[in-house]
């Protein structure tokens, strides 16, 4: 079948290119800059294997910036929240959705990818599709969010299982004859269950991380090792505790959480485990200017993505971080080796560290695991580090002449 899909981003590319293995699929994207650069090849994700899949199916996948009839359109656009109300941002959804009514015929099938505040589909999508004069039934409607984890995603995608909200049975046929590359399972229920579904699982994600930090926090006052408390808590059959960290970042585990609490008026949990996971930053940069002593002093900060071994800093605990120290007066040098275009300071680690007071692990990026501490200690001027992430041999350092403190482990 021909299928158009809607924002060619993190998730909308690899979809497309996916898609593209066993169907005609346009990609289609407000962006001319990123439709240029995704025709001539140039991707602007970068995950394991996308380079080779894009080569593989160049050949039935084409791009462009305005909606095409197609017989599938599978809206994947930006769903963050509003930086300036703090209100989930459907402005996207809304005008691609648009876009749709301009070309919906009876008999296509449209497919909301995105991650959306429940009642979003019938609420919204559904009746702008409608205003098309095509009515519900006579095309097909479904959501089938995606749940593929950054740094795995093609992976994730082909393997994880799925689940689709179909508007009746004839959407829910439609669908399935669309996610042919699907591998997992694929589980039929209705619209406003899949959407409820998908943000049920980013928020027991972000509650338990906010549970691993307070544990932290508390292993922290009482002289123990979370790290080690956790290992051994782990043991049990039904006990998995998260690891605790600098903050949570990324659009979706910080964001979706409240898709949900700002809907109904019953939520506590929620949002306190978002104050927990938010004040995470704060203590960390707590530890870091006990360990400077008074500015002036440099601090050098490792990593800004929002988590290991990728390159996105989307509502990274880094940034925060940097500023706090650069507000507290504080000079600060920034490396992440995944995050070339990032504007801070973007230094190579060599010039980061010279003569540095001390090093600050944000990102636990596979790269830092091995750093040599030798080497690291005769170049700065304080050999001191603070490993928010828990990512190296701390005794290791120690040895090599710097002062470790590792956020949880008791030392802190
Ligand atoms: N990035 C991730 O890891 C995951 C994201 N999601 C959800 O997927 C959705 C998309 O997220 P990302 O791919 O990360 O976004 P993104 O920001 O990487 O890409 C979105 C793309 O949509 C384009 N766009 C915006 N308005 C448009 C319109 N009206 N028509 C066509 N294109 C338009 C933008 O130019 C951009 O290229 C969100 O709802 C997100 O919550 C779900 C699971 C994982
Ligand atoms: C339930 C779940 O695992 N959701 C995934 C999540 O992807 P995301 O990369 O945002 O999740 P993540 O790996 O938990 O990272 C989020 C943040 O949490 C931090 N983090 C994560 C795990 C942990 O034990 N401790 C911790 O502090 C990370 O460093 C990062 O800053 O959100 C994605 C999404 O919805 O966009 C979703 O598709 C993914 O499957």
């Amino acid at each position: 079948m021909k299928v158009c899909v809607y924002g060619l981003g993190h998730i909308g590319l690899p979809t497309a290119l996916l898609l593209a293995q066993d169907h005609a699929v346009v990609g289609v994207d407000v962006d001319p800059d990123r439709v240029a650069n995704v025709r001539e090849g140039d991707l602007p994700v970068s995950e394991p294997g996308i380079d080779e899949l894009y080569a593989e199916v160049r050949e039935d996948f084409a791009v462009t910036t305005e909606a095409e009839p197609a017989d599938a359109h599978v809206l994947v656009t930006p769903t963050p929240l509003e930086e300036a109300t703090d209100v989930p941002d459907l402005r996207a959804v809304r005008s691609a959705t648009e876009s749709v009514a301009e070309v919906l015929r009876p008999d296509d099938l449209v497919v909301l990818e995105s991650t959306v505040p429940p009642g979003t589909g019938e609420g919204l999508v559904v009746p702008i599709l409608e205003s098309s004069g095509v009515d519900a039934g006579e095309f097909s409607y479904a959501h089938c969010p995606e749940r593929a984890i950054p740094g795995r995603t093609l992976v994730e995608m082909i393997d994880n299982h799925r689940v689709v909200g179909a508007l009746d049975e004839a959407s829910l046929d439609r669908a399935l004859e669309l996610y042919t590359f699907v591998e997992g399972e694929i589980h039929a229920t209705d619209v406003a269950a899949a959407e409820f579904v998908k943000l049920m699982e980013n928020t027991h994600r972000d509650v338990n991380i906010a549970l691993a930090n307070e544990f932290a926090r508390m292993a922290e006052e009482l002289g123990v090792d979370v790290h080690e408390a956790r290992e051994l808590a782990n043991e049990h059959p039904r006990v998995d505790v998260l690891r605790p960290g600098p903050g949570v970042g990324g659009h979706c585990i910080t964001v979706d959480p409240q898709f949900l609490a700002q809907r109904v008026g019953s939520d506590r949990l929620i949002s306190l485990a978002r104050d927990v996971n938010e004040s995470m930053v704060g203590h960390t940069i707590r530890s870091a200017t006990d360990m400077l002593g008074s500015p002036p002093a440099t601090l050098t900060v490792l990593g800004v993505a929002y988590k290991g071994d990728v390159s996105d800093t989307r509502r990274t605990p880094a940034l925060p971080f940097v500023r706090r120290a650069q507000n507290a007066g504080y000079d600060v040098r920034v490396h992440d080796p995944h995050v070339e275009s990032f504007t801070v300071d973007p230094e190579s680690l060599d010039e980061a560290v010279a003569d540095s007071d001390c090093l600050a692990i944000v990102t636990d990026h596979s790269e830092y695991e091995d750093l040599d501490p030798t080497a690291l200690a005769e170049r700065m001027a304080t050999p001191q580090l603070l490993d928010s992430r828990a990512v190296v041999d701390d005794e290791a350092w120690r040895d090599a002449g710097f002062v470790v403190r590792v956020l949880g482990d008791g030392t802190c």
